[in-house]
């Protein structure tokens, strides 16, 4: 296992005078210790867009209906969405999947989406729990089979990014109950919530966090969550075993990455922050999992789009790691 004191004897014997790359040769630190390596790859990487919906809308927590869920959907399928047109520039490979639950009868997993309807989403987790035990385990194993699918496709990097309107409501939820912050600061205006409906999101994330009486386990997990959030959870404690690094896109996928550090401890080793989303519990989520953003440029759209543009960043920390000569190398 290399280790940070390694990392930084490597970037001290490069071409260049100690420490004159500032704050990349932190972030070269964090994907060399990610990556396991001292020479950490970026590519082939791959974005894996999960989509679902949300019960909770109905309560007019989200000025959106739940139909713009399929109807991004079909806009990141033609590649017209930010987040498809952030990864086209920067040669990231997508795939889209359908989180949603088909039922009843209970059919398999949609594995990928093919312009139909995103499956049916969550109850609404403010009268009962969001999805039952077995929904959590069925998203979470999706999750990690896309990212056993993706290693085994040579993806060096992964990104976990997604489509479901409803969901910082959700997130808020579990980073209220994971993170240590009070509901008011958990709950932001997500897609677009003015004062007035974000004080009825608020509330009802308090009540909704309040019903686990401090339980933390996957049955309380279950109540709260939904199932794009779950399946990316399994993503990362999937790419964690693989000992693959990913990168954290905004306050949605920080709140599956603490489902996966809470349930599989130790999975924060392979996530690097790609930003500081303007979402006002973002931060406090991050500084759970000893994470630092490498942007702070106030976006909040999900998508994966925080994490794309932080992308080139990562690149050119592998690059110095990879491609630079030594100063023994050039007699220096
Ligand atoms: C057109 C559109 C594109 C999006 N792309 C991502 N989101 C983001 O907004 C949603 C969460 O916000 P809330 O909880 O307030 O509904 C998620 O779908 C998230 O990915 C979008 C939202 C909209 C409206
Ligand atoms: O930071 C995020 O993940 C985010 C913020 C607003 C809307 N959707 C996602």
């Amino acid at each position: 296992m290399i280790t940070r004191d390694d990392i930084q004897v490597r970037l001290d014997s490069l071409a260049k005078p100690v420490g004159s790359l500032g704050r990349l040769e932190a972030l070269a630190v964090e994907l060399a210790l990610a990556s396991r390596a001292l020479t950490p790859l970026t590519r082939p990487r791959r974005l894996v867009l999960f989509a679902a919906d949300h019960g909770v809308v109905a309560q007019g927590v989200t000025p959106w209906p739940s139909a713009v869920t399929t109807a991004m959907v079909e806009t990141i399928l033609s590649g017209k969405a930010s987040s498809t047109a952030l990864a086209t520039a920067h040669g990231v490979d997508v795939r889209v999947v359908d989180a949603g639950m088909a039922q009843p009868p209970r059919e398999p997993w949609p594995q990928h989406f093919n312009a139909h309807p995103v499956a049916p989403g969550t109850a609404d987790l403010s009268s009962g729990p969001a999805m039952t035990e077995d929904q959590f385990d069925a998203a979470w194993a999706l999750g990690e089979t896309e990212a056993k699918n993706a290693v085994d496709a040579g993806h060096r990097l992964l990104i976990a990014g997604e489509m479901g309107i409803g969901n910082t409501t959700a997130a808020a939820c579990i980073t209220h109950a994971l993170a240590g912050i009070d509901a008011d600061t958990a709950t932001g205006s997500g897609a677009g919530a003015d004062a007035a409906m974000r004080g009825i999101k608020r509330d009802i994330v308090a009540a909704a966090v309040a019903r686990l009486d401090g339980r933390t386990d996957k049955a309380a997990l279950a109540a709260i969550a939904g199932f794009e959030i779950v399946a990316m959870a399994g993503f990362y404690a999937q790419a964690a075993r693989q000992g693959v690094p990913v990168l954290l896109d905004g306050y949605v996928t920080t709140a599956a990455a603490l489902i996966a550090e809470r349930l599989c401890p130790g999975t924060r080793a392979v996530m690097i922050a790609g930003h500081l989303s303007a979402e006002p519990g973002h931060q406090a989520a991050l500084t759970q999992l000893g994470l630092t953003p490498v942007l702070e440029w106030q976006m909040r759209l999900g998508e994966g789009s925080g994490a794309l543009v932080a992308l080139p960043l990562l690149d050119s920390a592998g690059a110095l790691l990879c491609d630079v000569a030594r100063l023994a190398d050039i007699g220096a």
